[in-house]
């Protein structure tokens, strides 16, 4: 899949919620925060099966209530379309759960 130009990235952003350029790590990122620890690994388990589905998968960081979302895809060296799809699933499934 081809990188997308930092262009193409910035205007997918404007698209997602929340989501931000990480560029040490040539990803995007999103940090969602969640009533307590619990409710955070229930929304990491959504995600799980959603990547399971898509066959795209986020790094997922996860301290006490505050889980972040690192979408790059490994085998390109950076961002496609593929992150930007499934950082859209990520946004529904948060929009579903979470509190602030
Ligand atoms: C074979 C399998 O499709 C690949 O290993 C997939 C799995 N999930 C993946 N997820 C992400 N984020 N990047 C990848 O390059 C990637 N590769």
């Amino acid at each position: 899949m081809d990188l997308l130009t930092e262009d193409q990235i910035a205007q997918g952003l404007q698209r997602l919620d929340g989501w931000e350029r990480e560029n040490q790590s040539n990803a995007i990122r999103r940090t969602v925060r969640m009533p307590d620890f619990l409710s955070g690994i229930s929304l990491v388990a959504s995600v799980a099966h959603a990547a399971e589905e898509a066959g795209h998968h986020p790094d997922i960081d996860i301290r006490y209530n505050r889980i972040t979302f690192h979408q790059t895809t490994h085998a390109a060296g950076g961002v496609t379309e593929a992150d930007m799809e499934m950082a859209a699933r990520i946004d529904d499934l948060v929009s579903g759960v979470q509190a602030g």
